[in-house]
């Protein structure tokens, strides 16, 4: 299993710089590349990585997205004349041309060429090259914004030409749209390009119509070109996490990619005058985390666009510490997505429904949205206040610094009953440190009236003595092989440090009963999937998902964890994700993994799996999920059952009214 991530980055790639005055270039200056390094280089986050050499690209390489005529013209930019290359750079938009930009371009595709050899051999896990200039705006025989050739778009091409990589999946969540990505793949199906951007109904750079939610792709490769428009400022971060968990991820789970490729623009977060957005630097740890269990963990990240040098340099740190598997930072407050983005994301899914099953039940856009035009002049209009923050200089824009991510020195602690390994690299918690004889006393109070078996007992201390090292940092997540699941978990509500306990995020997986005390506490949210019916009330705080063909439905199960799990997890953020596997489950062990590994990225990974202690079998790959390892592709998901299909889209317009970031459509009011 590979591990490790890899950092690209050269000075040489700081020597060029906008050398004549022109105010839509001024932004992209040396500096961002310097901030970003030594933003990582100060918080010791460099020196964890795996550093990797970058390199030239060949003309081959560049070949492989942009033509020759381009290719022969940007050669020969080095021996012109300030003049000629003012003269050169006025046949194109919003970029600047200097004698040493195009050794720099060369740099920049070559760096991630590097990183995807490092990635897709196995040298490293994940990684990032921080280069410029940037790639997504360039095409075949065009430089724009910024950009001289398409750095993703050459990494794509190269992964699946050397490697035979057949699904390569691009995330861009820059804040522009990239148009070179698009129309470089809008016709194979080989490429999912997914790109957010800020549209205000075309009135933001590059103002194509193309770069709207309704181009799809072309031909064969209808379906695998996503484009969600922010048509208003001021996104937040329940914004991005409602796109991911109801347009990106349950496509991406679906498409199978081989390899994640982003083109990681941080002019999405807030403080950047290009994006006016407010998402924190924090998001891209979770935007990050929720991409790391695809690909089996093989993950590209591209530096594209970012100006505000200071959330800039946060945001590189936020996502590099993500990339090396420390843990993210509390999901804090979140909202539903505000109701232009609502209006985006239907948009989208009802024009993606045709292709993917997972949005086969997208409600059809209420009459109001399908006549644009009325959308628009209505937007427009309304014309909402622009965000405060435009009345603001974006230095004038100010934000918490990101929380400091502690890392627990024990990643996995596990409980085992006698007589059963401990999995690699994970750490035996014995009783030896038992809980204090309070705990003790209360749980034989509780559990042993009479016949006080020393056994299970004993099983139920080695569990607190997990948990009240969880509750002090000592150890991040704990994987117990326990006698009785319903039993420990009663026992886990009881007696956990209350700093854990006080809002628990419950998910039982596989048929049978949860205590009812524990749903009627008021800590807990439960969220139960099962193959049977609800029987116990549904409630805020009680959630079951009912699949027709129970767990080992892993199109279902993994629509139920993308759509409903975790956004409800988000909005709930626990301090304890208690991950129950119910006798007979089911479940197959990769859907389990997947599980798993999305889950740490609630409670700073304080993850507790419960599971009967006949499971040893998969004790192993739960432990190697708690510890990281990227869970196992689960290949192109079968078909959704339509009856579950629908029943999570009720469930979900069900529970939106409480739960706001399970809104993703506007259902037409009766
Ligand atoms: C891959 O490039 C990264 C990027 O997407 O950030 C480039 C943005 C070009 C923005 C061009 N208009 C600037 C207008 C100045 N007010
Ligand atoms: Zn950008």
């Amino acid at each position: 299993m590979a591990a490790g991530t890899a950092l690209l980055y050269d000075e040489e790639m700081t020597k060029y710089k906008l050398l004549w005055v022109d105010p839509a270039c001024k932004i992209e200056v040396p500096e961002r590349l310097t901030v970003s390094h030594e933003a990582l280089v100060r918080t010791g986050l460099a020196a964890r990585c795996v550093s990797i050499a970058v390199r030239e690209a060949t003309d081959e390489e560049i070949l492989l997205v942009h033509s020759e005529e381009y290719l022969e013209a940007v050669k020969k930019t080095p021996y012109m004349t300030l003049e000629d290359l003012m003269a050169f750079t006025q046949q194109y938009g919003d970029v600047y041309f200097h004698p040493n930009i195009y050794h720099c371009a060369k740099l920049a595709v070559g760096a991630t060429l590097q990183l995807v050899d490092s990635v897709m051999t196995g040298r490293v896990r994940n990684g990032i090259a921080l280069v410029r200039p940037p790639g997504h705006h360039s095409q075949k025989s065009a430089a724009s914004g910024f950009c001289i050739f398409n750095n993703v778009a050459i990494g794509a091409r190269y992964a699946m030409q050397k490697y035979g990589a057949k699904r390569v999946l691009i995330v861009d969540w820059d804040v522009h749209h990239g148009q070179g990505v698009q129309y470089c793949f809008e016709d194979d199906p080989n490429v999912l390009y997914f790109s957010w951007h800020r549209y205000e109904h075309q009135n933001f750079w590059p103002n194509l119509r193309e770069s709207d939610y309704d181009s799809v792709g072309k031909e064969k490769g209808a379906g695998f070109n996503i484009n969600v428009p922010w048509n208003k400022v001021g996104m937040e971060n329940s914004d991005y996490l409602a796109v991911f968990f109801h347009v990106l991820l349950p496509v991406a789970y679906e498409f199978c990619p081989d390899l994640v490729l982003v083109s990681a623009g941080f002019d999405s977060a807030i403080g950047d005058p290009e994006g006016k957005m407010c998402a924190t630097p924090d998001i891209f740890a979770h935007l990050t985390h929720l991409l790391m269990n695809l690909a089996g963990g093989k993950l590209c990240a591209v530096l594209e666009g970012g100006y505000n040098l200071t959330s800039l340099a946060q945001s590189v740190c936020q996502t590099v510490q993500t990339l090396l598997g420390d843990p993210a930072p509390l999901p804090a407050d979140l909202g539903g997505p505000c109701e232009s983005v609502l209006k985006s994301i239907h948009c989208v899914r009802s024009a993606h429904k045709q292709y993917w099953s997972c949005l086969k039940y997208t409600a059809d856009l209420p009459a109001s949205e399908l006549s644009a035009k009325s959308l628009k002049v209505a937007e427009q209009k309304t014309g909402n206040e622009p965000e405060a923050q435009e009345q603001r200089s974006p230095e004038e824009i100010v934000w918490p610094e990101p929380p400091k991510r502690l890392c627990p020195p024990v990643r996995t602690a596990v409980a085992l009953p006698e007589g059963v390994a401990c999995p690699d690299a994970c750490k035996r918690c014995s009783s030896a440190e038992a809980p204090s004889s309070l705990v003790l006393n209360r749980i034989r109070g509780d559990f042993f009236k009479e016949s006080e078996d020393k056994v299970t007992l004993t099983a139920l201390c080695d569990l607190i003595a997990l948990l009240e090292r969880m509750a002090k940092n000592e150890v991040r997540n704990g994987l117990a092989l326990v006698q009785d699941v319903s039993m420990a978990m009663v026992c886990v509500m009881q007696h956990a440090p209350t700093s854990l306990t006080n809002r628990v995020l419950l998910v039982c997986v596989g048929d049978g009963c949860v205590p009812t005390r524990i749903t009627e506490d008021g800590k807990t949210l439960l969220v139960h999937i099962s193959s049977t019916e609800a029987q116990g009330q549904k409630s805020k705080h009680c959630v079951p998902v009912c699949l027709r063909k129970g767990c080992s439905d892993v199109a279902g199960f993994m629509q139920a964890v993308l759509g409903l799990l975790l956004p409800l997890g988000y909005e709930y953020n626990p301090g304890l994700v208690l991950l129950v596997r119910m006798p007979g489950s089911g479940v197959c062990e990769s859907v389990w993994q997947q599980l798993a590994g999305l889950l740490q990225g609630l409670a700073q990974g304080h993850t507790l799996v419960l599971m009967q202690e006949n499971e040893t079998a998969s004790a192993g790959p739960t432990a190697s999920a708690l510890l990281g390892s990227p869970a196992p592709m689960l290949g192109l998901l079968g078909n959704l059952l339509s009856e579950d299909l629908e029943a999570l889209e009720t469930l979900r317009n069900t529970l939106q009214a409480d739960w706001k970031l399970l809104q993703h459509q506007k259902v037409e009011e009766a």
